[in-house]
């Protein structure tokens, strides 16, 4: 039997000839081998979704592999990678390669009356810790609909993609079958649906239509709650297209269970497959997904820009993209090239618009004291000890981004300090967020206490 490295190379190899690229991608690249012990070889997958997509689908073709090449008997054994490490994020699409080789099959299936977005496909996505699952998951559903994740439930706060990753299912479905019906509503309509089908005693049309379908997305299903004969022609809906192994795909702000008045029966049903949440972008992936934007309209901007921006906003991956709208309308309107200054002023509106108007440099200092166990006496101070020196930093960081006092008005503040001094803190925090992710996480903390107060 070759050493561990050899016959993963083989594996690799022979996996790459038969699966499709974005499938390499996203289920081999993302394996390691880790240990070759009496014939067992132990695998490591990031997490329980590809554990179990190696499983079903991969490791018989290892053990096939390696009996071909060697002659040798192996056991793989899939395991998943420690939890707590900090896992690898992707920050360009595996899709690249699927996206070019479908282009030309694409396009006439999507002229059928489905409204998919052309620009939510898995090739304009960005995957990244919040979304890894989401997207790996979509995918699967894609190429395998109906038999592993039915349905899949996608839910997670406003504007991270839910309804881009279902449309980018259906373009890949009807990428890899073209002939397939693949149907994207909102809750909303399918409810409208109904109601006038009613009105217009056309019913059986309406069940016709709705249930001939291979793939049903439907999309913030929250707003199913309080329409009871909705929920009751959607549960047959479900019923019948799930008895005839079709992929159901649903959205929702929340889990099913937390939706006020959806019936039980509706509930347990969604909880049949599998459920992932979308959380917000870290602050690399955000940087990607502008990068991914300003690449696609071809926006000269600069990184330092680019990070800029991603600093700005957060959580809500619409408003990300708002604000490069907004700087690159601003840069037009100014007859001026970007830079990050010019974002800084495009974006001060928004900003303003956002800021809470009542908030104070008092009532900062008060949080971030509390929230980093000092006084507010210190980081008034002059104490140059890193348990003060970076809580004043970060506190002079918020006074200048959540409210519109001057520089040297922060300064004052902080016990008669010198503006450059206020500058540079803002300066010194706005570098360590790029890449420090407990400060990232302490930053969206405090700045939602403070809104939230
Ligand atoms: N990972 C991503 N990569 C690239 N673009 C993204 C990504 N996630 C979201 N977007 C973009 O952000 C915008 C908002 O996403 P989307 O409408 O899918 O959010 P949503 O979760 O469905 O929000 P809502 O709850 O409001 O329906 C879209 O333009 C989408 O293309």
């Amino acid at each position: 039997m070759p050493e561990l490295e050899e016959l993963w190379a083989i594996i690799r190899d022979e996996l790459q000839r038969s699966l499709t690229p974005v499938g390499y991608k996203t289920w081999v690249t993302t394996a390691k081998p880790i240990a070759l012990n009496q014939n067992q070889l132990i695998i490591e997958v990031p997490e329980d979704l590809q554990k179990d997509y190696w499983e079903r689908n991969l490791a018989t073709k290892v053990v096939e592999y390696v009996y071909q090449h060697t002659g040798g008997e192996i056991t793989p054994i899939i395991q998943t990678a420690n939890h707590d490490e900090i896992r690898q994020t992707t920050t360009t699409s595996p899709q690249e390669e699927v996206g070019e080789r479908n282009t030309a099959t694409i396009t006439p299936t999507f002229m059928r009356p489905t409204h998919l977005n052309s620009r939510y496909t898995f090739d304009t996505f960005v995957t990244g810790k919040g979304n890894q699952m989401a997207h790996a998951a979509a995918l699967v559903v894609s190429e395998e609909p109906g038999t592993m994740y039915n349905p899949l439930f996608f839910y997670g706060g406003v504007g991270l993609g839910k309804t881009h990753l279902m449309h980018a299912i259906g373009h890949q479905m009807l990428a890899l079958r073209p002939d397939a019906k693949v149907k994207y509503v909102t809750s909303e309509a399918f409810a409208n649906d109904f109601i006038n089908s009613i009105q217009t005693r056309q019913q059986e049309q309406f069940r016709q239509e709705y249930r001939s379908v291979d793939l049903l997305l439907v999309d913030d299903i929250q707003f199913f709650a309080d329409k009871e004969g909705t929920q009751e022609e959607f549960f047959h809906t479900f019923n019948a297209l799930y008895d005839d192994k079709k992929q159901i795909v649903l959205t929702s702000d929340r889990l099913p269970n937390e939706i006020p008045k959806l019936q039980e029966r509706l509930v347990s049903r969604f909880k049949w497959g599998l459920s992932v949440d979308i959380t917000p972008p870290d602050l690399e992936t955000r940087i990607a997904i502008l990068r991914n934007k300003a690449d696609a309209e071809q926006l000269q901007i600069p990184d330092e820009t680019l990070s800029y921006i991603a600093g700005q906003i957060d959580s809500n991956i619409r408003e990300l993209e708002g604000a490069l709208v907004r700087v690159q309308a601003y840069a037009t309107m100014k007859h001026l090239t970007i830079s990050t200054s010019l974002a800084a002023d495009a974006l001060k509106n928004l900003k303003l618009a956002g800021k809470n108007n009542e908030l104070s440099i008092t009532d900062i200092q008060n949080e971030v004291a509390k929230y980093y166990e000092v006084s507010v006496a210190d980081l008034k101070g002059k104490k140059r000890v890193k348990t003060i020196v970076m809580p004043r930093q970060i506190a002079m960081y918020l006074a200048r981004e959540m409210t519109d006092n001057s520089l040297p008005k922060i300064g004052r503040s902080f016990g008669g300090k010198d503006h450059t001094t206020v500058i540079h803190a803002h300066e010194k925090i706005a570098q360590a967020l790029e890449q420090n992710e407990r400060l990232q996480n302490d930053v969206r903390e405090l700045k939602n206490n403070l809104r939230t107060n």
